[in-house]
């Protein structure tokens, strides 16, 4: 989609999260105090009954779940470490991560974004963990996104980690906006793809989509 096209730049604005500068001069527990605080101001604003048992921690568990959960790769003290090793096995194929779970959330409307993710890469001479791939595409899921950016977020990231331009990622979610809410359409689902290095081939492209039965 062309920024230009759509007239709204503002929605669709670059690859990092924008973030103000001062994003993180502010303690966790002073945040989730504001957080606290004006969440219960917006359910007393709706007239909900804050003296209600069900409903008086419901503004402190939002606050908890925005910063210590959903939202808490905001901050790059969240980010996960990960260890290069040596290629020692000599593999030097395609290896794929397939149908890793996403949950994130849109940031326009703050409802949630869940599918599954694929992202592969070619060693250039090193290798991660498994599980670092997952953690990787959880870390960038837990901020408020566009499909768009989450996909490039975790393509740069496995370049950076991994060395190497041979990566690809594959999301395949569905955005409870769209489906919950405005057009409620609840069938559809969104596709987004990075190709990087060797996966722009076609025949690399190919084999990696034929992983995915896709
Ligand atoms: N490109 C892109 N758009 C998204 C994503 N998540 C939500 N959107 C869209 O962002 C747009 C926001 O547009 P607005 O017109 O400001 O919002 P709205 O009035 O709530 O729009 P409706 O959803 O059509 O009711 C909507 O079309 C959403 O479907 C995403 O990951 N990528
Ligand atoms: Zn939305």
């Amino acid at each position: 989609m062309d920024v230009e096209e759509i007239g709204d730049d503002h929605l669709f604005s670059g690859i990092e999260t924008p973030l103000r500068p001062d994003a993180f001069a502010m303690e966790d527990e002073l945040k989730m105090e504001l957080i606290e605080k004006h969440f219960r101001h917006i359910m007393e604003i709706m007239g909900l009954d804050m003296t209600d048992d069900s409903l008086k921690g419901t503004p402190k568990r939002v606050a908890k779940m925005y910063i210590k959960e959903v939202f808490s790769g905001l901050d790059p003290k969240n980010k996960p470490a990960v260890a290069l090793f040596d290629n020692k096995y000599k593999y030097n194929q395609m290896l794929v991560e397939k149908d890793i779970s996403v949950f994130s959330n849109c940031e326009h409307h703050f409802v949630p974004i869940y599918g599954k993710a694929h992202v592969a890469y070619i060693s250039s001479g090193k290798v991660i963990g498994l599980s670092k791939l997952n953690r990787i595409v959880e870390y960038f899921s837990k901020r408020p996104q566009v499909q768009e950016r989450l996909t490039v977020q975790i393509a740069n990231e496995l370049k950076q980690a991994l060395q190497t331009e041979d990566v690809a990622v594959v999301i395949d979610a569905q955005h409870m906006c769209v489906q919950s809410r405005g057009i409620r359409d609840s069938g559809s689902s969104t596709v987004t793809a990075f190709y990087g290095g060797k996966f722009e081939e076609e025949a690399t492209k190919k084999e990696f989509l034929a992983y995915l039965g896709m």
